[in-house]
């Protein structure tokens, strides 16, 4: 399939059912055209102008699952922007799409710049720094730290999520919070290009989750969208033809940065988002989590759990993430605790040896996967001293070398830079 350029041709808004619908069309000698569909819980409010100008900008994000089933040389904003909009929009084609390019070996990707018919100037300031913060819940471990510490503080969160699957209804249930939702429903034609065979690949689905959550939040009189994004989401897993290619992209800290100068120039609100827990690394999350017992029973990070058409599962017990958030979380708790939360014992599965040495550095480069940095991984292996079969052989691979690479200093002491507002910062160091 040949297409030129990729075009945003509308899209709509209905107050009275939070319903919004974004066209695209993929240009070529045979077009392709799409529509999204994306609902929002609605408010008894108004839809301010502010909640128009972030659908605008949802609009072009929300494009790049179309984009990838012909990677045109050309993508065409519909709008005229200011040029911390542009950069965003360029950054999410090329650097959000950097994996999808690795994959599929179409290095233009990484080069193009998204265009945009003129430039507007900056929209005049809204303040929304007061309002009570949305919090987006994924259903792991670092949204549920972020929600704890944002309630311990009194600021009473919003749980915020995007298609909630069960494991993050329970979460929500758990946190006894009431929580908001919007649905998402990508253009069935996707799926059937896809059995056909049309490219594919992995997308920057953080930065849509984020315009979606900073749209509720503005059009239900909330204050900032508060994520749970951690230090090494900013980690890239390889370089290729120069440019880092980062699986966790849109969670990483230039995501954030770009995020939120297009929705202050866009739509003018000065504290849009932030990640609460950006100096933070995985291993220290982890031991923020474990001091909170009454999520055992639902918190999952297994991404397995998340896919759109088997909503049902928890921890596969065999995959990277499952892996590494075992290892982060096992120097924070007893074992039984653990393998309960996790229904797995994988230190006593020695066949997962070499997923495990893919988190310490070792053999290959860091796995697609939401996963930690390795020198996380090698300093929570240090803290466990005990003989299951995993750990002793791990103890065994890894290279004298390596060890001297891996501060517990460096790894749990808050570092990095952040967006995080002052007043927010002071809670999180009060938590910690
Ligand atoms: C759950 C998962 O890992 N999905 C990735 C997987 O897709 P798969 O076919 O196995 O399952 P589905 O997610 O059900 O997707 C079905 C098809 O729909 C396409 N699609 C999905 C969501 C979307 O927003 N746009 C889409 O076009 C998808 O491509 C499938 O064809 O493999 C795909 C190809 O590599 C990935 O694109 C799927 O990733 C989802 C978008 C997803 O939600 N993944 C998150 C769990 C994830 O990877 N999060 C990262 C953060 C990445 C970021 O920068 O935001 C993380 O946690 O580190
Ligand atoms: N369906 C969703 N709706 C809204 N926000 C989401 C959704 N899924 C993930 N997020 C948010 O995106 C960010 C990255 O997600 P991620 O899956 O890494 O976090 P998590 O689920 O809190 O923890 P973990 O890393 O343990 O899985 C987090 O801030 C999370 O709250």
């Amino acid at each position: 399939m040949q297409f030129d350029v990729m075009r945003f041709p509308s899209y709509a808004f209905d107050p009275a059912t939070g319903v919004a619908t974004f066209d695209y069309v993929l240009d070529g000698p045979s077009p392709l055209r799409f529509t999204e569909t994306i609902t929002l819980p609605v408010s008894d409010g108004p839809a301010p102008p502010a909640l128009t100008r972030v659908l605008g900008l949802l609009h072009v994000v929300a494009g790049v699952s179309y984009f990838k089933v012909g990677a045109p040389a050309r993508v065409i904003a519909p709008e005229p922007v200011a040029p911390a909009v542009a950069d965003f929009f360029t950054a999410v084609y090329t650097k959000g799409m950097a994996e999808y390019a690795y994959r599929n070996q179409l290095p233009h990707v990484l080069e193009l710049v998204v265009e945009t018919p003129g430039v507007l100037p900056a929209a005049a300031p809204v303040d929304n720094s007061q309002g009570r913060p949305l919090s987006a819940v994924g259903g792991g471990k670092d949204s549920i730290v972020t929600l704890e510490i944002l309630r311990a503080a009194g600021l009473d969160p919003v749980p915020f999520s995007v298609n909630p699957n069960p494991v993050i209804v329970n979460v929500n249930a758990a946190s006894g919070l009431p929580a908001l939702a919007a649905r998402r429903k990508l253009d069935p034609r996707l799926f059937e290009l896809n059995k056909a065979g049309a490219l594919n690949g992995h997308i920057p689905v953080t930065a849509i989750n984020s315009l979606i959550a900073i749209a509720t939040a503005v059009w239900h009189g909330l204050g900032p969208v508060v994520m749970s994004n951690e230090r090494s989401a900013s980690d890239p897993n390889l370089i290729w033809n120069g440019h880092e290619v980062n699986h966790q992209w849109s969670k990483g800290v230039e995501a954030e940065g770009l995020l939120r100068a297009a929705v202050t120039a866009h739509a003018g609100l000065t504290e849009p988002y932030f990640s609460l827990l950006r100096s933070l690394s995985e291993l220290h999350i982890a031991q923020l989590f474990a001091r909170h017992t009454q999520y055992d029973d639902v918190v999952t990070s297994c991404n397995k759990a998340f896919k759109l058409h088997d909503p049902t599962a928890r921890w596969c017990g065999d995959c990277p993430k499952c892996r590494f958030v075992y290892l982060a979380m096992a120097p924070a708790m007893d074992r039984a605790r653990l393998n309960k939360i996790f229904g797995h014992d994988l230190f006593a599965d020695t066949a997962q040896l070499p997923g495990f040495l893919e988190l310490l550095g070792i053999d290959a480069h860091k796995p697609f996967e939401c996963v930690g940095e390795v020198e996380e991984s090698l300093v929570a292996l240090s803290m466990l001293d005990d003989d299951a079969p995993v750990l002793v052989a791990l103890r065994e691979a890894v290279p004298a070398s390596a060890w001297s690479a891996a501060s517990r200093d460096d790894v749990l002491t808050p570092g990095g830079p952040t967006f995080v507002p002052a007043a927010y910062a002071k809670i999180l160091t009060d938590a910690l």
